[in-house]
């Protein structure tokens, strides 16, 4: 099979012949059904302490644009429904060619023009592939935040001005060290999703307890025009680089909201 991808012939519905966890009961990402949540009161709010980067690239994997430190350096994610901390590894997107769609989980149907993932591992782990690969639905814990088109985001500008030096597959440049990641996040992560799910994209483990915000940020539309640039591997433009639902089988989705 030709590297997985985002077209007719790599798509989502080619992936189940090499990994065949894509039709598990623990798939992501989801439809978040309002009427089919429920609220859990023991859901308190997350704690994200970022800390600056002194070594952290901005990437093109060909399937989508990640920011990668070189390692860790203390930044971790507590609380919520969260037993332990996390440490963070790495954020990336999902995006759309037009503001009609992009985002990987969708609220009531509607998708949003794209979604930030923030990926975390359990630090119960030796390391994070250990974390992808312990079982089970404690592995990694993803933030997920919805975008749209609004003001400009200026906490995300210095990663969106990188953007067309990565335009191309493979190419990756050095993040400035006073880029600050715990500006992007909201002042209190508060009102928010979560379930069992997996990662949504190849392997496609079942190792993540997603966290996504019922508040979308905003980004101007120079800021989502600039995600519409990159190319994949194919040459062709990245957006669209976002899995459908998946079935949610016998799982629930709680709410930290009412
Ligand atoms: C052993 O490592 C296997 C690869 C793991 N990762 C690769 C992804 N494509 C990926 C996608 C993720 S998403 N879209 O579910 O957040 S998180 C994530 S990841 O955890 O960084
Ligand atoms: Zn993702």
């Amino acid at each position: 099979m030709a590297p997985w991808g985002y077209e007719k012939d790599n798509g989502p519905a080619h992936w189940h012949k090499d990994c065949p966890i894509a039709n598990g009961k623990n798939q992501s990402p989801i439809d978040l059904i309002n009427g089919e949540v429920k609220y859990d009161s023991g859901l308190k709010p997350l704690t994200a302490k970022y800390v600056p980067f002194s070594d952290a690239k901005f990437l093109n994997n060909g399937h989508s644009v990640q920011f990668q430190p070189s390692a860790g350096n203390g930044s971790e994610l507590t609380g919520g429904p969260l037993a332990v901390k996390y440490n963070f590894e790495q954020f990336h997107f999902h995006w759309g060619n037009n503001d009609t769609e992009g985002s990987e989980h969708r609220v009531d149907g509607k998708m949003y023009p794209a979604e930030l993932h923030f990926v975390h591992w359990n630090s119960t782990n030796p390391s994070f592939k250990d974390a992808v690969g312990s079982g089970g639905p404690n592995g990694l814990a993803v933030l997920g935040f919805f975008l749209k088109v609004g003001a400009e985001n200026a906490a995300l500008k210095p990663i969106t001005d990188l953007i067309p030096k990565v335009k191309d597959a493979g190419t990756s440049v050095t993040v400035p060290s006073n880029f600050d990641m715990q500006a992007i996040l909201p002042a209190t992560l508060t009102d928010y999703y979560t379930y069992d799910g997996s990662l949504t994209t190849p392997p496609l483990a079942e190792c993540v307890k997603w966290i996504v915000f019922k508040q979308p940020l905003e980004v101007s539309a120079a800021q989502m025009e600039a995600f519409r640039s990159v190319i994949n591997r194919d040459g062709k433009p990245m957006g669209g680089n976002y899995r459908p639902p998946c079935p949610l089988h016998d799982r629930a989705v709680k709410t930290s909201f009412k």
